[in-house]
């Protein structure tokens, strides 16, 4: 199955590459000098499932192959929740290093650190057909950021083991992370023996 992975975020397009590497999928990247060109649309829902289906959608419907999307979060308890499905966009600052330094000061002074990641993957095909599914790990926030891998929030995220989610190697990172579970029911799904699915076009 040749399926485009709609993201723009090359830390995601990593980690799904190397968590379905063994299902024999053709993954595509959004910008495939083969495929038309899509705009990803605006995140206007109030869910990680809404908007993954947006972009997942808008790419399938563009590109006339399935489409898988993930939409993400960091939930903070001290903070009731937030960023939440507003992670991307924090304190209306446009880096990670902003955002980061932002989730610090917020949590300045406060005792419960606790916070976990979501994310939720979005399998659309372009006859409208979706599959979701979704993985959660919890942890703490550090006083200071840790390690050089991941991206985003990945080295302020302390895990139970001791250590934060930027000093994990890919592989290390799937085993336990949020997008890593996902990842991995994906694709149990599909691996050899589940059943299959005709992939249609809408004309
Ligand atoms: O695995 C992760 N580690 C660290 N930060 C993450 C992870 N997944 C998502 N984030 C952060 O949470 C936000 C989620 O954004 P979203 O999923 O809407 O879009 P994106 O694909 O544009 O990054 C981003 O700021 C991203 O950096
Ligand atoms: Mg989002």
């Amino acid at each position: 199955m040749r399926v485009v992975i709609a993201t723009s975020n090359p830390g995601k397009v990593t980690e799904i590459r190397e968590a379905l590497a063994g299902l024999g999928w053709e993954l595509l990247a959004l910008n495939d000098p083969s495929l038309p060109a899509v705009t990803l649309p605006e995140e206007t829902g109030t869910t990680y499932e809404e908007n993954a289906a947006l972009k997942a959608c808008a790419t399938a419907l563009v590109m006339g192959l399935p489409a898988l999307a993930d939409d993400s979060g960091l939930e903070v308890s001290a903070l009731n929740g937030e960023p939440g499905v507003f992670s991307a966009r924090f304190g209306n600052l446009d880096t990670a290093n902003g955002r980061n330094l932002h989730l610090l000061e917020q949590l300045r002074g406060k005792a419960d650190r606790r916070a976990k990641f979501v994310s939720v993957l979005l399998l659309a095909y372009p006859d409208g057909y979706l599959e979701s599914y979704r993985g959660e790990v919890e942890g703490q926030i550090l006083e200071g950021p840790r390690g050089q891998d991941g991206f985003g929030y990945d080295p302020l995220f302390l895990l139970p083991d001791g250590r934060s989610m930027a000093e994990l190697s890919v592989p290390e990172k799937r085993a336990v992370s949020h997008r890593g579970k996902a990842l991995e029911a994906l694709r149990a799904a599909h691996s050899a023996g589940a059943p299959k699915r005709e992939v249609t076009r809408l004309e």
